[in-house]
């Protein structure tokens, strides 16, 4: 570009740091980042953004760090409306006695609607700009996220038991293809298949689950060894360990997902590398319903991609991702007996860049680098629980929460500005939130 060029566009965002995940490992100083409709058109120093670019609003964020959005891969969003209905519980107790009686008496596409919300909110407030869904009545999570402007993989719900939202098998994989035909095409949304688990779906369902990812290209998200009693119960059952079995299946390739992993043996990491499934690592779950470890390091080292979830927030009991890498950061070292285990950067890659791989996004979000979508946060880090600071990353990671957040941009359009949410009438969702704490107490 010659001195004399100038190039108008929407948006300057002039960052302390920058933290772009790509190339890894990298804080940049004093950048301006330049935005134009929904993507990023450039990032320049400052001084040169001076010479060579006229925008219509310029952004000073002088004493923040901006880095991607981040990408919370496994949830049930609409859960948050059961936050602290049932803790302390394992997770078959919790499942059988408690969440899922309270599912089939309350949950409706209104607790969906205003749970759905809810879990935004926090999300939004808290630096996650894309999520995954697997929850009851996808259609109304899909179209919440849309008309708020979040980007999210809307998992349909697959079992073999009847739920709230249909009668068993046929019924949920005939309303999943309706769902992916009609999201597919969408800006914000990714409809997927969410078969739940090895010990609620039977072969039949999954292979024709299958099917239905090789015809659309939906990526399929399932939860697989998230105890050691299920792996046990299914090695006695079948034979099979609940891995094996899904890479027999077809289940598993490089567009599945496999969420909390904590049982993996050699044979596991095999399967893991020869398919290209992905791992989604969701800490504060696996601690609350003493489910295990997830061997975070051990996988990564063998070249198999490890994203972060928070799960729904009625077993972690919140949504923020920045405490979820403190979490996942502390313990992976912890589970490898090796401090250099998942170190603060490499945490930040999980919940971006990783993340976007694990969806088939990683050419569009997940990375701040020109051309991309304009998804991104800014962290302030003035606070004085955040001083000195040497080291963003390391204080993103090891001191920050989500609180901190104070903007967000979705395809270029903002949805925090200094803390306040742009796109959710906040108290009106809190007077809804109330009426159902009322009758789920009654
Ligand atoms: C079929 S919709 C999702 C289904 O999953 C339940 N659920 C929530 N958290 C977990 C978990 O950690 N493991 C297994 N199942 C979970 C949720 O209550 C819904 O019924
Ligand atoms: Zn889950």
């Amino acid at each position: 570009m010659t001195a004399d060029t100038i190039t108008t566009a929407d948006t300057r965002i002039d960052a302390r740091w920058l933290i772009p995940v790509e190339p890894f490992g990298v804080v940049l100083e004093h950048q301006a980042i330049i935005l134009q409709g929904s993507r990023i058109l450039a990032i320049v120093p400052q001084t040169e953004a001076d010479h060579h670019y006229r925008t219509r609003e310029t952004l000073t964020l002088d004493q923040h760090v901006v880095l991607p959005g981040l990408i919370n891969l496994h949830g049930h969003t609409a859960m948050s409306l059961f936050r602290g209905l049932a803790d302390d519980l394992p997770l078959m107790t919790w499942l059988n006695d408690h969440i899922w009686p309270a599912e089939g008496k309350f949950v409706s596409e209104q607790f969906v609607t205003d749970g759905t919300r809810l879990a935004m909110a926090e999300m939004l407030r808290t630096g996650t700009t894309t999520f995954s869904d697997m929850y009851f009545f996808p259609e109304i999570s899909a179209q919440a996220a849309h008309d708020t402007g979040m980007r999210a993989q809307i998992c349909f719900p697959l079992m073999d038991m009847p739920t709230v939202w249909g009668s068993g098998p046929e019924e949920y994989l005939n309303k999943g293809a309706e769902l992916i035909r009609q999201w597919q095409q969408d800006d914000y949304v990714m409809p997927a298949i969410g078969p739940h688990a090895p010990y609620t779906v039977s072969d039949g369902p999954l292979r024709s689950a299958v099917a239905l990812a090789e015809d659309t290209g939906a990526a399929v998200q399932i939860h697989l060894h998230e105890t050691a009693f299920e792996v046990a119960d299914a090695l006695k059952n079948t034979g099979k360990r609940p891995l094996a079995r899904m890479a027999e299946l077809g289940v598993l390739s490089s567009n599945t997902q496999c969420v909390h992993m904590t049982q993996v043996d050699e044979s596991d990491l095999l399967l893991l590398k020869q398919t290209g499934a992905h791992v989604v690592h969701c800490p504060e779950s696996n601690l609350k319903l003493a489910s295990g470890f997830c061997p975070v390091q051990k996988i990564l080292d063998h070249d198999i991609n490890v994203t972060i979830g928070t799960d729904g927030a009625a077993s972690n009991n919140d949504l923020d991702l920045f405490g979820e890498l403190k979490t996942a950061a502390m313990v992976a070292k912890a589970v490898a007996n090796d401090a250099a285990a998942l170190s603060a950067h490499r945490a930040l890659e999980m919940a971006t860049l990783r993340g976007a791989k694990a969806l088939g996004r990683d050419q569009e979000i997940g990375s701040l680098v020109a051309g991309k979508l304009a998804d991104l946060i800014a962290v302030d880090l003035s606070d004085p629980y955040l001083q000195p600071v040497y080291d963003p990353a390391s204080h993103l990671v090891y001191s920050n929460h989500g609180r901190a957040v104070s903007h967000s941009w979705i395809h270029g359009v903002p949805q925090l500005q200094d803390g306040i949410l742009t796109r959710i009438d906040v108290p009106d969702l809190v007077l809804r939130v109330n009426e159902w704490r009322k009758q789920i107490l009654s």
